[in-house]
């Protein structure tokens, strides 16, 4: 039996290892570096931007520039995999695929480096896609904005497809999204008190049932949207009336127009609240990505190309309610993205997500192909 690992899960392993928050990732810039700096130089072009890199490929009749891009962070959550090359960073995991999308560019540039073809390749490796945002950031930076491709690629692992699957559908795959963080602020006191407090357990209550009114109230049924509060902090005793509280959560919309008229009821709703409970009220939007919006030309002609070459299954998918800042690139550039199926009894976000690495030999020589199909006409 033979136990040699491909090169590249053995990468996309030690990447499992050392996950870190977006725009904290020192250790995997430094790994990618190291990778870069192991190849031979005359055909590699790299530049870092802040805790990202960037990798031109020379070509060999360059007429344009063709860019890969993945995603570098990983998540706070505490790793349940039992894997032998689980997160030595406690508390830190790689539980969005992000440590195979690293493993998968740097074979596909592996690849290129060996095989160059006419047009020149741009790999980006870019930060804090969870949060709170690397794309708009780099988009923006002079470091991309010189080597600014001419269309631009990714993917993103999908848990609930077989190996040998690729998903992905012309127009919106991922929905817009935005963090919301509603911080409320009354009066603490003693719990026999209640009169000389004001109670933020009381707001808050009201608040989370009322925002919860908006997606089935206020906007039209046909029109997808989530409003999830994944956080509710109020109170450190069972004694003490509590004078703060903080909700979290996030939106997520299939139209910017939506995303407006929510966060215009949510402003009303939390306004309501503030003066009901004589409470002050902040709200903070944090983070916001714009929907992943495919080309459609350019994606139907990679579905088109890769069902033609049969070496793997071709799904158009739905649009998915998770969020990418990868939209930002697509935003400007013309591209697309696909779900990478990887076959896991978990999904994205969760503690005990196990990718079939079988994905990652087949998604390289998938992009490989059609990269080097694509530079040639
Ligand atoms: C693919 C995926 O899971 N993406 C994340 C990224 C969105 C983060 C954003 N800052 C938010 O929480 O609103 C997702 O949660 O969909």
């Amino acid at each position: 039996m033979n136990n040699t690992l491909h090169p590249f899960v053995e990468v996309r392993r030690r990447l499992h290892r050392i996950p870190e928050l977006g725009f904290a990732e020192f250790k995997t810039q430094k790994f990618i570096l190291e990778f870069l700096s192991r190849l031979p130089p005359d055909r590699l072009e790299v530049k870092t931007w802040r805790t990202g890199v960037l990798a031109k490929v020379k070509g060999t009749r360059p007429r344009r520039i063709l860019a890969w891009r993945t995603d570098i962070d990983g998540l706070p959550i505490e790793e349940e995999t039992g894997l032998d090359f689980a997160s030595e960073h406690p508390g830190h995991m790689h539980a969005c695929g992000h440590d195979l999308h690293m493993a998968i560019a740097l074979g596909i540039l592996h690849h290129f480096v060996e095989h160059p073809v006419p047009d020149d390749l741009l790999f980006l490796f870019q930060p804090a896609e969870e949060g709170p945002g690397g794309a708009l950031p780099m988009l923006q930076s002079e470091e991309f904005q010189s080597w600014k491709p001419d269309q631009i690629f990714g993917l993103h692992i999908g848990p609930e497809y077989p190996v040998g699957t690729i998903a992905t559908r012309p127009g919106i795959l991922f929905a817009n999204t935005s963090e919301l963080y509603i911080d409320l602020i009354g009066v603490s006191g003693h719990a026999s008190l209640p009169h000389r407090s004001n109670d933020m357990v009381i707001a808050a209550s009201q608040l989370a049932m009322q925002l919860q009114t908006i997606i089935s109230r206020n906007l039209d049924p046909l029109d997808a949207a989530i409003l999830t509060l994944g956080k509710v902090t109020i109170g450190t005793k069972q004694n003490i009336i509590p004078g703060q509280a903080r909700l979290e959560g996030t939106i997520r919309t299939l139209s910017m127009d939506s995303m407006e008229k929510i966060k215009n009821r949510i402003r009303a709703l939390v306004h309501g609240i503030e003066t009901g409970f004589a409470c002050e009220a902040r709200i903070d939007w944090g983070a916001n990505y714009c929907q992943v919006e495919n080309e459609e030309s350019l994606t139907r002609e990679f579905m088109d190309w890769a069902g033609r070459e049969g070496k793997v299954q071709v799904v158009e998918c739905r649009e998915a309610m998770a969020g990418e800042d990868f939209g930002y690139f697509l935003r400007e550039i013309p591209g697309f993205m696909f779900w990478l199926g990887v076959d896991s009894p978990h999904g994205l976000h969760h503690p005990a997500l196990l990718p079939d690495e079988g994905a990652i030999p087949a998604a390289i020589d998938l992009m490989a192909r059609y990269l080097t199909w694509k530079a040639d006409r």
